[in-house]
């Protein structure tokens, strides 16, 4: 499998293409072709992307897409839409396209239909929220709910953390959210350190119920609320029906934990984690911002759905963005792309982003079990802007590395505060500009700059950006957005010709850390038999812990 990418036809076609069009300067690929910043352009779903800053022209785009064609991208898609196990070494569908699909259509995944099982929880979140948010649900004393704390990690945290943040304007804005994710004791006191119990709801979610993180924090909530509520005993199942719900795969574990199931928001085995902010782990955003500005988010996924199962790849943004994606990994030799949104309220959209990207795409072996010859995803991050660009962007601008920058903006910002969203977006088309053309050193010495400054003031410019620009961060434009990235990995993953939807890679260090906490805990120190610096590492932690470390001894 991983011989057969890189020997196909296709990709070779690539290989000789890039040895002639990947060294050629965006200034001269502009200087070529005037018409560019109008051709490297599509648009669907109320998105604009731009690419002409990409070292691409013409031949690359069909070069690419001969490679999409001859990977089957198209039959791949069609698999995933029709709920086949296309997630082969977990046996699972891959069915997200489901959560946003429209009330009275139908996806059958082993002859059932999914969609109306998905509408018939979002039913239920709706009913919920509307509850919790005219006050008509109170807390075990009696009080409205007026604070939401969502407990979860990785899936079941970044996306609803980046929506509610993204989102914020859509928000109740009397109510207070907060995100608890880390096994770090101070991220859950700190999230209910100004709280009141008896007005806090929490959410505990995670697709097993088994992750120690969530069950830990769950737990410390537990403990926190019925003892601030004064509910310990014979009334603390009460005190907890009142102030938990839980959000899960797993009723068996709910049960356990102590969540009465009817207070349990279902998902499906057929969503995975990074997948699934849409579902009912999106509770705390349908208490945030109203079931029907939740209902605008899921029709700007559908729409983005609808958009890359059924437009031709010249005009298909999912497959586009993935293409450019190839095309500088594995031909320009970029190792990371940089997220750039110029809107603040999409500042943990790279954070998001990086599970998305780096948990689907993050693979050497094929889904054939064979090691790949290729590069395969790049690694991502990202800042708003303009705080990166007085940070890290020098590096983008001036370092050794190719960077290439996807910017995201918006015509209009929910908060006009002077001219100050025109200075943004200003800074956003800037910077394509500048990376893109650079400034040469004859320019640079026309300034009148000093003979000895001139190298330091020069640009090369040629380093690749995307932008996407859209009128304006709504609840239907951020669903369009996030399925726009998700189609674009998925396509990646099947030219890479990986599993986008397992992730064994975070197994190793799980186990490892169960077997490491009974070391550092046990009142003797046991027999320790890893290698010499875990086992350095163990002791000194002890040491630190119990306050007898000897400094450097
Ligand atoms: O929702 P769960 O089961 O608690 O899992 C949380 C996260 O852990 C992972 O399995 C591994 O990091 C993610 O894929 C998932 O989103």
């Amino acid at each position: 499998m991983s011989a057969d990418l890189t020997r196909s036809p296709a990709w070779l076609a690539l290989k000789q293409h890039a040895a002639q069009v990947g060294g050629r300067h965006l200034r001269e690929l502009f200087a070529a072709d005037p018409q560019r910043g109008e051709q490297l352009v599509i648009e669907g779903v109320g998105l604009y992307l731009d690419y002409a800053k990409q070292r691409v022209n013409a031949d690359t785009m069909d070069l690419l897409r001969q490679l999409a064609e001859a990977r089957g991208v198209r039959q791949r898609t069609a698999a995933m839409f029709a709920g086949e196990r296309i997630n082969t070494t977990e046996n699972r569908a891959v069915l997200h396209v489901a959560l946003r699909a429209p009330a009275g259509e139908k996806i059958l995944f082993d002859g059932h239909d999914v969609v109306a099982d998905v509408h018939a929880v979002l039913e239920r979140m709706a009913a919920f929220s509307e509850q919790v948010r005219d006050g008509s649900w109170r807390g075990h004393t009696g009080k409205r709910i007026r604070n939401v704390v969502s407990i979860g990690i990785g899936g079941s945290d970044l996306g609803p953390v980046m929506a509610y943040e993204a989102l914020r304007d859509f928000s109740q804005r009397d109510m207070v959210f907060r995100f608890v994710s880390n096994v770090d004791g101070t991220d859950f006191a700190e999230a209910v350190r100004d709280l009141d119990a008896a007005e806090t709801l929490f959410i505990v979610c995670s697709k097993t119920f088994t992750t120690l993180e969530t069950l830990s924090n769950a737990q410390a909530a537990r403990q926190w609320a019925v003892q601030a509520l004064g509910a310990e005993g014979a009334n603390e199942n009460q005190a907890v029906a009142k102030h938990f719900v839980a959000v899960s795969t797993n009723a068996k574990e709910v049960a356990k934990f102590g969540i009465d199931t009817a207070n349990m928001f279902g998902f499906w085995d057929w969503v995975g984690g990074r997948y699934s902010m849409e579902s009912a782990i999106g509770l705390s955003t349908m208490l945030a911002i109203g079931p029907t500005h939740f209902r605008d988010m899921l029709a700007g996924f559908h729409a983005m759905d609808v958009h890359f199962r059924d437009t031709p790849f010249e005009r298909n943004l999912p497959v586009t963005m993935a293409l450019l994606g190839i095309w500088n990994t594995n031909f320009l030799g970029a190792a990371t792309v940089a997220v750039l949104p110029y809107e603040q309220y999409l500042k943990r959209f790279p954070a998001y982003l990086q599970q998305l990207t780096m948990e689907s795409n993050g693979k050497s072996v094929t889904v054939d079990g064979q090691t790949v010859d290729y590069a395969t995803g790049p690694i991502y991050w990202g800042e708003p802007g303009t705080n990166g660009q007085h940070s890290f962007y020098q590096l983008i601008h001036q370092g050794t590395r190719l960077v290439p920058c996807d910017f995201i903006g918006f015509g209009k910002t929910r908060n006009p505060v002077g001219d100050q969203h025109d200075l943004l977006i200003a800074n956003l088309i800037a910077q394509g500009e500048a990376l893109a053309f650079g400034k040469s050193a004859d320019e640079v010495r026309a300034e009148g700059t000093a003979e000895a400054l001139v190298a330091h003031r020069t640009f090369d410019g040629n380093r690749p950006s995307s932008t996407l620009l859209a009128a304006e961060l709504t609840p239907f434009a951020l669903g369009s957005l996030i399925a726009l990235y998700e189609h674009s990995v998925f396509v990646q993953g099947v030219i890479w010709g990986i599993d986008s939807f397992d992730q064994w890679g975070v197994e190793l260090g799980k186990q490892l850390a169960k077997a490491t906490i009974a070391e550092l805990t046990a009142a003797q120190l046991p027999a320790l038999a890893h290698d010499s610096s875990t086992n350095a590492l163990i002791r000194r932690y002890r040491q630190l812990r119990e306050g007898t470390s000897a400094g450097n001894g």
